[in-house]
């Protein structure tokens, strides 16, 4: 062990770092691993070695935030340092990446290393690469399902049924949970929805919701909320629900990737963690989408149940379109406002009603609220009735917002383009993987105001000159990388309907 001075610095990474000088007595190399004691607090952490003395100094180590956090130094306090070897969980994610069956005791020390900072983001994507290319078996998701959950906290409620929704994503502009829950609260059940930011899209649940309140919750807030207001809706990464999630999407979101046992584990989790009896997942299927036809929904909705049964849990799937965007809009504050439009009964687009209904009536119809096949009108009538935007205001005040927000005050930004149809014809393909693209490219989801705004939809009809669809940016450069990226994958296809004409003799008047 060696004793040296801790130095906190302000920025949200992990790791030590360390003088060359020190690093040379303590035995490690850039990159290496140590373990850092203050008293009784302990945090295994990656070491980075500076040669810039005046930096940081000989004898003083500076501590990064996320790795303080286990620490709690306020700086300057004596520390002890010592080498640590690899992880146990290398073994085992290289196991994985040449295909092998993970053991439970295998996928706990995996887990528990995500959770603990102890893998470095390398050996994490190593991991997820590894799920990615050759997958996990049933009983492999159903131990990466329970050690996710038990390397956090949970919820426990006196009373039940706890109702949960839980989409696949994969699908842009699929705002649907700040319709549904609300719908679910205002039929009498309890709802306490986590959510994850955008993994493969240009916004989360958790990104749209942060326009109208805080996200960022424990455990036992998210618990309280519930118990007082019905449901809430927060941010799964800031919950120490499930935390090893929020820590593998990290890694899936700049690959745009979710393998499929990760998903069903990562949606599980957090589902088991809060407590839920029964769960609707929305499961989008379309060219674009995670899940590209009917068959492999089918499959993966009995993945869903037949997890759902090894836990405890009755879940019921809906395969939904996932062709192209949901509602009109993309983005945080464009979605958020046409989500409000719709709660306080403005016209709205009507695909959002309809998805959204139907997954609050099957919620409903477990319940027993209503008798099956009667879930789409109950909930269509707990939106029309105003109900379920009462129970959106009461969601937005406990979490600390203005329950009073309208629709008007989430603008989008203030640099756009409008791209108009190169010709008369049908809008016959929105390619969602570009829209995403492009809006991510416009700054969706840090840029509030950044997205796309659709004039027409597929299968509608448009006129040579008419508005498409319009790209917002908060930053003007946003913009223009936009473009950039719309001029290169070119989203939306406009086409006559006519398929050839095939010209016949030319016809000549008798009269000639
Ligand atoms: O970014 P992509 O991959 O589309 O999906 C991610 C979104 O899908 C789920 O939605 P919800 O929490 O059921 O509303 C996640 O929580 C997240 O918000
Ligand atoms: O919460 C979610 C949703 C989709 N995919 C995941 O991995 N997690």
């Amino acid at each position: 062990m060696v004793r040296l001075s801790g130095k906190v610095i302000d920025i949200e990474y992990r790791g030590l770092l360390l003088n060359r000088d020190d690093a040379r007595t303590i035995g490690v190399l850039d990159g290496d691993r140590v373990e850092v004691v203050n008293e009784e607090k302990k945090a295994a952490a990656q070491a980075f070695v500076t040669t810039t003395a005046t930096m940081l100094p000989q004898g003083t180590a500076g501590v990064y935030q996320v790795t303080n956090r286990k620490l709690q130094l306020d700086g300057g306090e004596a520390i002890e340092v010592r080498a640590v070897g690899r992880p146990a969980s290398i073994d085992f994610i290289k196991k994985k990446m040449d295909g092998g069956k993970l053991s439970m005791e295998e996928t706990q020390s995996i887990v528990r290393e995500i959770v603990d900072n102890t893998l470095s983001p390398g050996e994490i994507s190593a991991y997820i690469v590894g799920t990615y290319i050759n997958g996990l078996d049933m009983d492999e998701i159903e131990y990466l399902t329970r050690s996710t959950v038990s390397t956090g906290e949970q919820l426990s409620f006196a009373s039940h049924p706890i109702v949960d929704k839980h989409s696949i994503g994969g699908v842009p502009g699929n705002k649907i949970t700040l319709l549904v829950v609300p719908i679910i609260m205002a039929a009498g059940l309890k709802c306490p929805k986590t959510s994850s930011r955008a993994i493969t899209g240009a916004g989360g649940t958790a990104d749209l919701m942060e326009a109208l309140a805080p996200v960022a919750f424990t455990a036992s807030e998210l618990q309280t909320m519930t118990e007082k207001a019905g449901g809430a809706i927060v941010w799964g990464g800031a919950t120490n629900i499930a935390p090893a999630d929020d820590k593998i999407i990290l890694y899936e979101y700049p690959l745009k990737i979710d393998p499929h046992g990760q998903m069903l584990a990562s949606v599980m989790a957090k589902k088991f963690a809060v407590g839920a009896d029964l769960v609707v997942i929305d499961i989008p299927v379309g060219r674009d989408a995670k899940v590209t036809s009917i068959e492999d929904g089918r499959k993966l909705a009995r993945d869903f149940m037949e997890l759902g049964d090894r836990l405890g849990m009755k879940v019921e799937c809906a395969l939904t379109y996932g062709e192209t965007p949901i509602g009109r809009s993309l983005g945080v504050n464009l979605e958020v406002a046409e989500a409000l439009t719709i709660l306080k009964g403005g016209t709205a687009p009507d695909s959002l009603i309809q998805k959204s209904a139907a997954i609050a009536g099957i919620a409903l119809e477990m319940a027993g609220k209503v008798q099956a096949g009667a879930g789409t009108e109950a909930a269509l009538s707990l939106l029309s009735s105003g109900k379920a935007d009462l129970m959106m205001q009461k969601i937005i005040e406990i979490q600390g917002g203005d329950p009073g927000v309208k629709p008007e005050d989430l603008p989008p930004g203030n640099h756009s383009f409008t791209v108009n149809a190169p010709e008369t014809g049908y809008v016959v393909e929105m390619n969602n993987r570009a829209l995403i693209t492009i809006a991510r490219a416009a700054g969706a989801p840090h840029d509030h105001g950044a997205g796309l705004s659709f004039h027409k939809k597929q299968g509608q009809h448009v006129k040579k000159g008419e508005p498409i669809f319009t790209i917002y940016a908060d930053r003007s450069w946003r913009l223009q990388k936009a473009l950039e990226e719309g001029r290169r994958l070119m989203p939306i296809a406009v086409e006559g309907m006519l398929i050839d004409r095939v010209p016949g003799n030319r016809w000549r008047s008798p009269m000639h």
